[in-house]
Protein backbone atom coordinates (compact mmCIF):
# COMPACT_ATOMS: atom_id res chain seq x y z
CA UNK A 1 0.00 0.00 0.00
CA UNK A 2 1.53 3.57 -0.63
CA UNK A 3 1.79 5.63 2.27
CA UNK A 4 1.45 8.78 0.97
CA UNK A 5 -2.07 7.86 0.38
CA UNK A 6 -4.03 8.87 3.03
CA UNK A 7 -7.75 9.76 3.42
CA UNK A 8 -10.26 10.72 6.43
CA UNK A 9 -13.88 9.40 6.10
CA UNK A 10 -16.50 11.47 6.59
CA UNK A 11 -19.89 10.73 7.03
CA UNK A 12 -23.23 13.15 7.75
CA UNK A 13 -26.06 10.93 9.75
CA UNK A 14 -30.06 12.38 10.73
CA UNK A 15 -32.78 10.49 11.08
CA UNK A 16 -33.53 10.71 7.63
CA UNK A 17 -30.66 9.71 6.09
CA UNK A 18 -29.14 7.03 8.57
CA UNK A 19 -25.41 5.53 8.16
CA UNK A 20 -26.31 2.50 6.54
CA UNK A 21 -23.53 -0.06 8.05
CA UNK A 22 -22.98 -2.30 4.53
CA UNK A 23 -22.63 1.06 2.79
CA UNK A 24 -19.96 1.94 4.95
CA UNK A 25 -18.62 -1.43 4.91
CA UNK A 26 -18.18 -1.16 1.16
CA UNK A 27 -16.96 2.24 1.14
CA UNK A 28 -13.93 1.36 3.42
CA UNK A 29 -13.57 -1.93 0.37
CA UNK A 30 -13.17 0.84 -2.22
CA UNK A 31 -11.12 2.97 -0.24
CA UNK A 32 -8.39 -0.12 -0.03
CA UNK A 33 -8.97 -0.84 -2.67
CA UNK A 34 -7.43 2.40 -4.46
CA UNK A 35 -4.71 1.64 -1.44
CA UNK A 36 -6.17 4.21 1.01
CA UNK A 37 -5.12 4.22 4.40
CA UNK A 38 -7.97 5.45 6.52
CA UNK A 39 -6.25 7.86 9.33
CA UNK A 40 -10.14 8.39 11.00
CA UNK A 41 -13.37 8.14 10.53
CA UNK A 42 -15.30 11.64 11.50
CA UNK A 43 -19.15 11.20 12.19
CA UNK A 44 -21.69 14.15 12.64
CA UNK A 45 -24.99 13.87 13.45
CA UNK A 46 -28.03 15.70 12.53
CA UNK A 47 -26.92 19.31 11.69
CA UNK A 48 -25.64 20.03 8.02
CA UNK A 49 -24.30 22.62 6.09
CA UNK A 50 -25.47 22.90 3.31
CA UNK A 51 -21.84 24.32 1.42
CA UNK A 52 -19.94 21.84 2.58
CA UNK A 53 -21.65 18.53 2.95
CA UNK A 54 -20.82 18.40 6.49
CA UNK A 55 -19.93 20.97 9.14
CA UNK A 56 -16.88 23.53 8.78
CA UNK A 57 -15.44 22.26 12.25
CA UNK A 58 -15.52 18.48 11.03
CA UNK A 59 -13.57 19.06 7.90
CA UNK A 60 -10.90 21.55 9.97
CA UNK A 61 -10.63 18.40 11.97
CA UNK A 62 -10.35 16.05 9.28
CA UNK A 63 -7.23 18.11 7.65
CA UNK A 64 -5.58 18.04 10.89
CA UNK A 65 -4.78 14.63 10.39
CA UNK A 66 -3.26 15.94 6.99
CA UNK A 67 -4.47 13.73 4.33
CA UNK A 68 -4.02 13.29 1.43
CA UNK A 69 -8.11 12.90 0.68
CA UNK A 70 -11.17 13.72 2.22
CA UNK A 71 -13.49 10.75 1.41
CA UNK A 72 -17.44 11.64 2.03
CA UNK A 73 -19.94 9.10 2.76
CA UNK A 74 -22.87 11.02 1.04
CA UNK A 75 -22.59 12.03 -2.38
CA UNK A 76 -21.27 15.49 -3.00
CA UNK A 77 -23.75 17.53 -5.98
CA UNK A 78 -21.11 19.54 -8.21
CA UNK A 79 -21.63 22.66 -5.86
CA UNK A 80 -20.36 21.26 -2.76
CA UNK A 81 -17.15 20.02 -4.48
CA UNK A 82 -16.57 23.38 -5.99
CA UNK A 83 -17.16 24.89 -2.39
CA UNK A 84 -15.10 22.76 -0.37
CA UNK A 85 -12.18 23.04 -2.92
CA UNK A 86 -12.29 26.61 -3.17
CA UNK A 87 -12.59 27.18 0.48
CA UNK A 88 -10.26 23.84 1.74
CA UNK A 89 -7.63 23.19 -0.77
CA UNK A 90 -8.16 19.19 -0.50
CA UNK A 91 -8.56 16.28 -2.54
CA UNK A 92 -12.51 15.68 -2.66
CA UNK A 93 -13.69 12.24 -3.05
CA UNK A 94 -16.96 10.14 -2.97
CA UNK A 95 -17.92 6.78 -3.57
CA UNK A 96 -18.86 7.51 -6.98
CA UNK A 97 -15.06 9.19 -7.51
CA UNK A 98 -13.51 6.17 -5.82
CA UNK A 99 -15.71 3.92 -8.01
CA UNK A 100 -13.99 6.14 -10.63
CA UNK A 101 -10.51 5.79 -9.27
CA UNK A 102 -11.02 1.60 -9.06
CA UNK A 103 -12.26 1.70 -12.44
CA UNK A 104 -9.06 3.67 -13.81
CA UNK A 105 -6.69 1.83 -12.10
CA UNK A 106 -7.41 -1.63 -13.75
CA UNK A 107 -8.39 -0.38 -17.02
CA UNK A 108 -5.95 -2.21 -19.43
CA UNK A 109 -7.57 -2.62 -22.26
CA UNK A 110 -8.53 0.02 -24.71
CA UNK A 111 -11.76 -0.59 -24.94
CA UNK A 112 -11.71 0.08 -20.94
CA UNK A 113 -9.73 2.91 -20.86
CA UNK A 114 -12.19 4.89 -23.17
CA UNK A 115 -15.28 3.66 -21.15
CA UNK A 116 -13.43 5.13 -17.89
CA UNK A 117 -12.51 8.16 -19.79
CA UNK A 118 -16.00 8.79 -20.97
CA UNK A 119 -17.37 7.71 -17.38
CA UNK A 120 -14.82 10.57 -15.66
CA UNK A 121 -15.81 13.20 -18.28
CA UNK A 122 -19.31 12.47 -18.17
CA UNK A 123 -19.00 13.23 -14.78
CA UNK A 124 -16.96 16.41 -15.02
CA UNK A 125 -19.25 17.91 -17.56
CA UNK A 126 -21.99 18.87 -15.25
CA UNK A 127 -18.95 19.80 -12.60
CA UNK A 128 -17.86 22.00 -15.16
CA UNK A 129 -21.18 23.56 -16.07
CA UNK A 130 -22.00 24.32 -12.51
CA UNK A 131 -18.36 26.18 -11.88
CA UNK A 132 -19.38 27.72 -14.81
CA UNK A 133 -22.63 29.19 -13.98
CA UNK A 134 -21.34 29.98 -10.46
CA UNK A 135 -18.50 31.77 -12.06
CA UNK A 136 -21.00 33.79 -13.92
CA UNK A 137 -23.67 34.72 -11.37
CA UNK A 138 -20.68 36.05 -10.21
CA UNK A 139 -21.24 33.74 -6.79
CA UNK A 140 -17.71 33.15 -6.21
CA UNK A 141 -15.36 36.24 -5.23
CA UNK A 142 -11.91 36.86 -6.47
CA UNK A 143 -12.88 35.66 -10.46
CA UNK A 144 -11.73 37.44 -13.61
CA UNK A 145 -12.81 37.30 -17.05
CA UNK A 146 -15.61 34.61 -15.28
CA UNK A 147 -15.63 31.12 -17.29
CA UNK A 148 -13.58 31.49 -20.32
CA UNK A 149 -11.52 28.76 -19.48
CA UNK A 150 -14.24 26.60 -18.22
CA UNK A 151 -16.01 27.57 -21.26
CA UNK A 152 -13.71 26.38 -23.95
CA UNK A 153 -12.85 23.21 -21.25
CA UNK A 154 -16.68 22.67 -21.16
CA UNK A 155 -16.36 22.45 -24.76
CA UNK A 156 -13.37 20.42 -25.22
CA UNK A 157 -14.92 17.72 -22.84
CA UNK A 158 -17.81 17.48 -25.22
CA UNK A 159 -16.21 17.20 -28.05
CA UNK A 160 -13.76 14.77 -26.40
CA UNK A 161 -16.71 12.53 -25.21
CA UNK A 162 -18.27 12.44 -28.87
CA UNK A 163 -15.14 10.99 -29.62
CA UNK A 164 -15.01 8.16 -27.75
CA UNK A 165 -19.04 7.10 -27.83
CA UNK A 166 -17.70 6.95 -32.04
CA UNK A 167 -14.71 4.61 -30.65
CA UNK A 168 -16.92 2.54 -28.38
CA UNK A 169 -19.40 2.14 -31.03
CA UNK A 170 -16.80 0.42 -33.26
CA UNK A 171 -15.59 -1.41 -30.19
CA UNK A 172 -19.56 -2.53 -29.84
CA UNK A 173 -19.81 -3.16 -33.22
CA UNK A 174 -17.03 -5.59 -33.24
CA UNK A 175 -18.10 -7.62 -30.43
CA UNK A 176 -21.24 -7.48 -31.97
CA UNK A 177 -19.49 -9.55 -34.90
CA UNK A 178 -17.73 -11.54 -32.73
CA UNK A 179 -20.36 -13.15 -31.10
CA UNK A 180 -22.40 -13.39 -34.90
CA UNK A 181 -19.48 -15.69 -35.87
CA UNK A 182 -19.03 -17.61 -32.84
CA UNK A 183 -22.75 -18.56 -33.09
CA UNK A 184 -22.04 -19.47 -36.76
CA UNK A 185 -19.71 -21.64 -35.37
CA UNK A 186 -22.17 -23.34 -33.23
CA UNK A 187 -21.27 -21.99 -29.87
CA UNK A 188 -24.06 -20.89 -27.86
CA UNK A 189 -23.17 -17.84 -25.64
CA UNK A 190 -23.07 -17.68 -21.78
CA UNK A 191 -22.17 -14.70 -19.76
CA UNK A 192 -21.54 -14.44 -16.36
CA UNK A 193 -23.18 -11.55 -14.55
CA UNK A 194 -23.36 -10.21 -10.90
CA UNK A 195 -22.57 -8.04 -8.41
CA UNK A 196 -18.74 -7.51 -7.59
CA UNK A 197 -16.55 -9.94 -5.80
CA UNK A 198 -19.28 -12.73 -6.01
CA UNK A 199 -16.88 -14.80 -7.77
CA UNK A 200 -17.88 -15.30 -11.34
CA UNK A 201 -13.97 -15.16 -12.62
CA UNK A 202 -13.39 -17.80 -10.07
CA UNK A 203 -16.57 -20.22 -11.52
CA UNK A 204 -15.13 -19.10 -15.48
CA UNK A 205 -11.66 -20.72 -14.09
CA UNK A 206 -13.11 -23.51 -12.40
CA UNK A 207 -15.75 -24.19 -14.96
CA UNK A 208 -13.10 -23.77 -18.25
CA UNK A 209 -10.08 -24.55 -16.23
CA UNK A 210 -7.93 -21.19 -16.82
CA UNK A 211 -6.53 -19.06 -14.94
CA UNK A 212 -8.53 -15.20 -15.22
CA UNK A 213 -7.07 -12.89 -12.46
CA UNK A 214 -9.51 -13.23 -9.46
CA UNK A 215 -9.24 -11.23 -6.36
CA UNK A 216 -11.10 -10.34 -2.89
CA UNK A 217 -11.87 -6.97 -4.11
CA UNK A 218 -14.10 -5.37 -5.82
CA UNK A 219 -13.59 -5.11 -9.42
CA UNK A 220 -11.01 -6.71 -9.99
CA UNK A 221 -12.51 -7.75 -13.78
CA UNK A 222 -13.32 -4.86 -16.04
CA UNK A 223 -13.13 -6.61 -19.84
CA UNK A 224 -14.66 -9.20 -20.62
CA UNK A 225 -12.97 -12.65 -21.14
CA UNK A 226 -14.53 -15.38 -22.89
CA UNK A 227 -13.54 -19.26 -22.71
CA UNK A 228 -14.86 -22.44 -24.30
CA UNK A 229 -17.21 -24.99 -22.45
CA UNK A 230 -18.56 -27.73 -23.49
CA UNK A 231 -21.44 -29.46 -21.64
CA UNK A 232 -23.20 -32.83 -22.56
CA UNK A 233 -21.92 -32.02 -26.57
CA UNK A 234 -22.90 -28.28 -26.53
CA UNK A 235 -20.34 -26.25 -26.87
CA UNK A 236 -20.64 -22.71 -25.45
CA UNK A 237 -18.60 -19.55 -24.92
CA UNK A 238 -18.49 -18.13 -21.03
CA UNK A 239 -17.84 -14.73 -20.82
CA UNK A 240 -17.23 -12.80 -17.52
CA UNK A 241 -18.06 -9.37 -16.95
CA UNK A 242 -17.24 -6.52 -15.67
CA UNK A 243 -19.19 -6.54 -11.69
CA UNK A 244 -22.23 -4.64 -10.85
CA UNK A 245 -22.41 -1.84 -7.57
CA UNK A 246 -25.49 -0.57 -5.88
CA UNK A 247 -26.66 3.17 -7.10
CA UNK A 248 -24.29 3.44 -10.25
CA UNK A 249 -25.00 6.75 -12.14
CA UNK A 250 -26.68 6.09 -15.40
CA UNK A 251 -24.18 7.18 -16.88
CA UNK A 252 -21.56 5.21 -15.90
CA UNK A 253 -23.64 1.93 -17.10
CA UNK A 254 -24.03 3.75 -20.43
CA UNK A 255 -19.71 4.07 -20.72
CA UNK A 256 -19.69 0.49 -20.22
CA UNK A 257 -22.34 -0.39 -23.00
CA UNK A 258 -20.14 -2.27 -25.33
CA UNK A 259 -19.08 -4.42 -22.29
CA UNK A 260 -22.16 -4.88 -20.98
CA UNK A 261 -23.57 -6.24 -24.44
CA UNK A 262 -21.86 -9.34 -23.30
CA UNK A 263 -24.58 -9.97 -21.36
CA UNK A 264 -27.54 -8.23 -23.43
CA UNK A 265 -26.70 -10.22 -26.25
CA UNK A 266 -26.19 -13.63 -24.15
CA UNK A 267 -28.20 -17.16 -24.86
CA UNK A 268 -28.29 -17.64 -21.02
CA UNK A 269 -27.17 -15.62 -18.15
CA UNK A 270 -25.70 -16.42 -15.18
CA UNK A 271 -26.30 -15.07 -12.27
CA UNK A 272 -23.66 -15.03 -9.89
CA UNK A 273 -24.13 -14.02 -5.89
CA UNK A 274 -22.43 -14.41 -2.92
CA UNK A 275 -24.64 -16.80 -0.58
CA UNK A 276 -22.30 -16.96 2.19
CA UNK A 277 -23.03 -12.48 2.55
CA UNK A 278 -25.69 -11.35 5.82
CA UNK A 279 -29.05 -12.20 4.31
CA UNK A 280 -30.01 -8.76 4.18
CA UNK A 281 -26.96 -8.03 2.02
CA UNK A 282 -27.09 -11.04 -0.11
CA UNK A 283 -30.89 -9.64 -0.96
CA UNK A 284 -29.97 -6.19 -1.62
CA UNK A 285 -27.60 -7.21 -3.40
CA UNK A 286 -29.44 -9.20 -5.93
CA UNK A 287 -31.75 -6.75 -6.01
CA UNK A 288 -28.89 -4.37 -7.83
CA UNK A 289 -28.16 -7.00 -9.58
CA UNK A 290 -31.81 -7.31 -11.04
CA UNK A 291 -31.88 -3.47 -11.79
CA UNK A 292 -28.49 -3.64 -13.40
CA UNK A 293 -29.93 -6.68 -15.75
CA UNK A 294 -33.22 -4.85 -16.66
CA UNK A 295 -30.99 -1.66 -17.26
CA UNK A 296 -28.99 -3.76 -19.89
CA UNK A 297 -32.13 -4.88 -21.25
CA UNK A 298 -31.43 -8.75 -20.90
CA UNK A 299 -34.46 -10.77 -22.09
CA UNK A 300 -32.61 -14.18 -22.16
CA UNK A 301 -33.41 -17.00 -19.16
CA UNK A 302 -31.15 -16.87 -16.19
CA UNK A 303 -30.08 -19.00 -13.42
CA UNK A 304 -28.83 -17.40 -10.38
CA UNK A 305 -25.73 -19.53 -8.89
CA UNK A 306 -25.43 -19.47 -5.61
CA UNK A 307 -21.49 -19.22 -5.30
CA UNK A 308 -19.11 -19.89 -1.64
CA UNK A 309 -21.35 -22.32 -0.03
CA UNK A 310 -18.11 -23.89 1.22
CA UNK A 311 -18.52 -21.17 3.80
CA UNK A 312 -21.51 -21.75 5.24
CA UNK A 313 -22.79 -25.37 6.77
CA UNK A 314 -25.85 -26.93 5.21
CA UNK A 315 -28.36 -25.85 6.91
CA UNK A 316 -27.43 -22.39 6.83
CA UNK A 317 -26.87 -22.60 2.96
CA UNK A 318 -30.98 -24.37 2.66
CA UNK A 319 -32.19 -21.69 4.75
CA UNK A 320 -30.43 -18.91 3.33
CA UNK A 321 -31.43 -20.42 -0.33
CA UNK A 322 -35.29 -20.90 0.62
CA UNK A 323 -35.12 -17.35 2.08
CA UNK A 324 -33.98 -15.55 -1.09
CA UNK A 325 -35.83 -17.95 -3.78
CA UNK A 326 -38.06 -14.96 -5.07
CA UNK A 327 -34.85 -12.89 -6.10
CA UNK A 328 -33.63 -16.25 -7.71
CA UNK A 329 -35.03 -17.95 -11.12
CA UNK A 330 -33.45 -20.78 -11.21
CA UNK A 331 -31.14 -21.13 -8.09
CA UNK A 332 -27.90 -23.80 -7.95
CA UNK A 333 -25.96 -23.59 -5.14
CA UNK A 334 -22.44 -23.90 -5.72
CA UNK A 335 -18.76 -23.36 -4.44
CA UNK A 336 -15.99 -21.78 -7.18
CA UNK A 337 -13.11 -23.20 -5.14
CA UNK A 338 -14.49 -27.00 -3.91
CA UNK A 339 -16.31 -27.80 -6.90
CA UNK A 340 -19.65 -29.03 -5.10
CA UNK A 341 -22.64 -28.22 -6.63
CA UNK A 342 -20.61 -27.76 -10.57
CA UNK A 343 -22.36 -31.10 -11.72
CA UNK A 344 -25.48 -29.69 -11.00
CA UNK A 345 -24.69 -25.71 -12.05
CA UNK A 346 -23.59 -27.90 -15.63
CA UNK A 347 -27.32 -29.49 -15.88
CA UNK A 348 -29.12 -26.96 -15.38
CA UNK A 349 -26.96 -24.87 -17.84
CA UNK A 350 -27.83 -27.52 -20.56
CA UNK A 351 -31.06 -27.72 -19.36
CA UNK A 352 -31.58 -23.72 -20.15
CA UNK A 353 -29.28 -23.59 -23.43
CA UNK A 354 -31.71 -22.71 -26.64
CA UNK A 355 -33.93 -25.59 -27.59
CA UNK A 356 -32.60 -27.58 -30.47
CA UNK A 357 -34.78 -28.68 -33.41
CA UNK A 358 -35.11 -31.57 -35.50
CA UNK A 359 -35.62 -30.60 -39.18
CA UNK A 360 -35.15 -31.99 -42.49
CA UNK A 361 -33.16 -30.43 -45.76
CA UNK A 362 -33.08 -31.75 -48.95
CA UNK A 363 -30.09 -31.18 -50.99
CA UNK A 364 -29.48 -31.77 -54.99
CA UNK A 365 -26.59 -34.43 -55.73
CA UNK A 366 -24.44 -31.69 -56.86
CA UNK A 367 -20.38 -30.92 -55.67
CA UNK A 368 -21.59 -27.36 -54.24
CA UNK A 369 -23.97 -29.32 -52.03
CA UNK A 370 -21.27 -30.54 -50.46
CA UNK A 371 -20.33 -27.22 -49.35
CA UNK A 372 -24.07 -26.61 -47.80
CA UNK A 373 -23.39 -30.06 -45.72
CA UNK A 374 -19.47 -29.09 -44.33
CA UNK A 375 -21.30 -25.97 -43.01
CA UNK A 376 -23.76 -28.50 -41.35
CA UNK A 377 -21.27 -30.55 -39.12
CA UNK A 378 -20.65 -28.37 -36.20
CA UNK A 379 -23.60 -26.58 -36.08
CA UNK A 380 -26.37 -29.43 -35.96
CA UNK A 381 -26.40 -33.06 -35.30
CA UNK A 382 -27.31 -35.49 -38.33
CA UNK A 383 -29.87 -37.91 -37.26
CA UNK A 384 -30.11 -39.51 -40.68
CA UNK A 385 -29.44 -39.51 -44.26
CA UNK A 386 -31.60 -41.09 -47.17
CA UNK A 387 -30.70 -41.25 -50.41
CA UNK A 388 -34.01 -40.05 -52.35
CA UNK A 389 -34.11 -38.39 -55.49
CA UNK A 390 -32.38 -36.00 -53.76
CA UNK A 391 -30.35 -36.58 -50.51
CA UNK A 392 -32.37 -36.31 -47.15
CA UNK A 393 -30.63 -35.08 -44.45
CA UNK A 394 -32.64 -35.56 -41.10
CA UNK A 395 -30.80 -32.61 -38.42
CA UNK A 396 -31.12 -31.63 -34.86
CA UNK A 397 -30.10 -28.25 -34.34
CA UNK A 398 -30.71 -25.06 -33.18
CA UNK A 399 -33.38 -22.38 -34.84
CA UNK A 400 -30.94 -20.10 -36.27
CA UNK A 401 -28.79 -22.29 -37.42
CA UNK A 402 -31.76 -24.36 -38.91
CA UNK A 403 -33.13 -21.29 -40.86
CA UNK A 404 -29.71 -20.74 -42.76
CA UNK A 405 -28.94 -24.43 -44.13
CA UNK A 406 -32.08 -24.50 -44.91
CA UNK A 407 -31.87 -21.19 -47.03
CA UNK A 408 -28.72 -22.53 -48.26
CA UNK A 409 -30.14 -25.78 -49.27
CA UNK A 410 -33.14 -24.27 -50.49
CA UNK A 411 -30.29 -21.98 -52.43
CA UNK A 412 -28.95 -24.86 -53.90
CA UNK A 413 -32.11 -26.26 -54.88
CA UNK A 414 -33.38 -23.43 -56.83
CA UNK A 415 -29.73 -23.49 -59.05
N1 LIG B 1 -14.66 -19.48 -0.12
C1 LIG B 1 -14.88 -19.19 -1.40
N2 LIG B 1 -14.31 -18.11 -1.95
C2 LIG B 1 -14.57 -17.84 -3.25
C3 LIG B 1 -15.38 -18.67 -4.04
N3 LIG B 1 -15.46 -18.13 -5.27
C4 LIG B 1 -14.71 -17.02 -5.26
N4 LIG B 1 -14.16 -16.83 -4.04
C5 LIG B 1 -13.28 -15.74 -3.63
O1 LIG B 1 -14.00 -14.51 -3.75
C6 LIG B 1 -13.12 -13.46 -4.15
C7 LIG B 1 -13.66 -12.77 -5.40
O2 LIG B 1 -13.60 -13.67 -6.46
P1 LIG B 1 -13.60 -13.21 -7.98
O3 LIG B 1 -13.73 -14.43 -8.82
O4 LIG B 1 -12.48 -12.29 -8.26
O5 LIG B 1 -14.97 -12.39 -8.00
P2 LIG B 1 -15.58 -11.57 -9.24
O6 LIG B 1 -17.07 -11.71 -9.14
O7 LIG B 1 -14.96 -11.97 -10.51
O8 LIG B 1 -15.17 -10.09 -8.80
P3 LIG B 1 -14.92 -8.76 -9.71
O9 LIG B 1 -14.25 -9.13 -10.97
O10 LIG B 1 -14.06 -7.95 -8.82
O11 LIG B 1 -16.28 -8.15 -9.89
C8 LIG B 1 -11.75 -14.11 -4.37
O12 LIG B 1 -10.98 -13.94 -3.19
C9 LIG B 1 -12.08 -15.59 -4.57
O13 LIG B 1 -11.04 -16.47 -4.17
C10 LIG B 1 -15.95 -19.83 -3.43
O14 LIG B 1 -16.68 -20.62 -4.02
N5 LIG B 1 -15.66 -20.04 -2.12
MG1 LIG C 1 -13.85 -10.90 -11.84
Amino acid sequence: MDNDKTAVLLMRENPANPIDPYRMIELRGLANAVGYRVLQEIKQRRERDHRFQIGRGKIEEALSCHPKKLIFYNPLSPTQVFNIRSEFPAQVLDRFNLILEIFASRASTREAKLQVELARLSYDAPQVRSELALKKRGEQPGFRGAGAYEQSMYHDIRGRMAKIRGELKEVEAMGEGRRKRRRELGFDLIALAGYTNAGKSTLLNTLTGSVVNAQDQPFTTLSPTTRALEINGRRTMLTDTVGFIDDLPHFLIKAFQSTLSEIAQADLVLLVADLSDPLELLRRKLVASHKALWDCQVTAPMITVLNKMDRLDEFDARMRFDQIKDLAPNPVMVSAHSSQGQESLKECIYQHLPPLKEYQIRLPYTSRSFGVLSRLYGTAELLDVSYEDELVLSLQGRAEDVARLSKAAEDERAK
